[in-house]
């Protein structure tokens, strides 16, 4: 299954005046992650299927362990791991590290999904496109040197 990538730096804005990471962040990074990943694929998982439609991908399940804090300024790897390609579930595996310390590791599912806009607005799961799906199959690693 694909496995992405990426580096980060820790930002002021992002600890508390410790210089401690606030923990709601690496839910921030992990939609961000996520998304970086899935559109270097070209899957665009909010595209407008039609003018009232757009696709969508909630989360159904978060399970978040920490493990050890990242000082003010570090550079942290995020790396992205497909877990689980179900019929309309998708699952993932996040880990962040400084050098070669796990900070956190993250489970989560997302559902592959359709937003009505507007009046009567609903949100619908359906199943994981077949492109989507062989996409996320690929063993390959992409690593990204992308600095944030
Ligand atoms: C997403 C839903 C519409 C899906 O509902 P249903 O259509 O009834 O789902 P189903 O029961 O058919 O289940 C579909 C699949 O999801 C799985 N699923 C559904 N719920 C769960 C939970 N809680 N845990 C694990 N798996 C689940 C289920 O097992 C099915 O998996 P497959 O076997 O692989 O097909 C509904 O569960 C829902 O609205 N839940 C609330 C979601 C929510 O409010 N999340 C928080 C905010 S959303 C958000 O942050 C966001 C991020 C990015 C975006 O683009 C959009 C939104």
């Amino acid at each position: 299954m694909r496995t992405y990538r990426y580096k980060r730096r820790l930002h002021w804005s992002e600890c508390d005046p410790g210089g401690i990471i606030f923990f709601p962040h690496y839910a921030r990074w992990m939609v961000e992650g996520l998304n970086d990943m899935l559109l270097s694929l070209d899957i665009d998982p909010n595209a407008w299927l039609d003018p009232d439609t757009r696709g969508g991908l909630p989360i159904v399940q978060l399970a978040m362990k920490f493990f050890a804090a990242p000082p003010l300024h570090s550079l942290i790897w995020h790396e992205i791991h497909v877990e689980k390609i179900g019929g309309k579930s998708l699952g993932f595996i996040h880990r962040f590290f400084m050098d070669d310390t796990l900070l956190v590791e993250a489970h989560e599912t997302r559902v592959w999904a359709t937003h009505g806009i507007g009046q009567g607005a609903s949100t619908q799961a359906i199943p994981v496109p077949d492109t989507v799906r062989k996409l996320l199959m690929d063993a390959s690693e992409n690593v990204l040197e992308t600095r944030i």
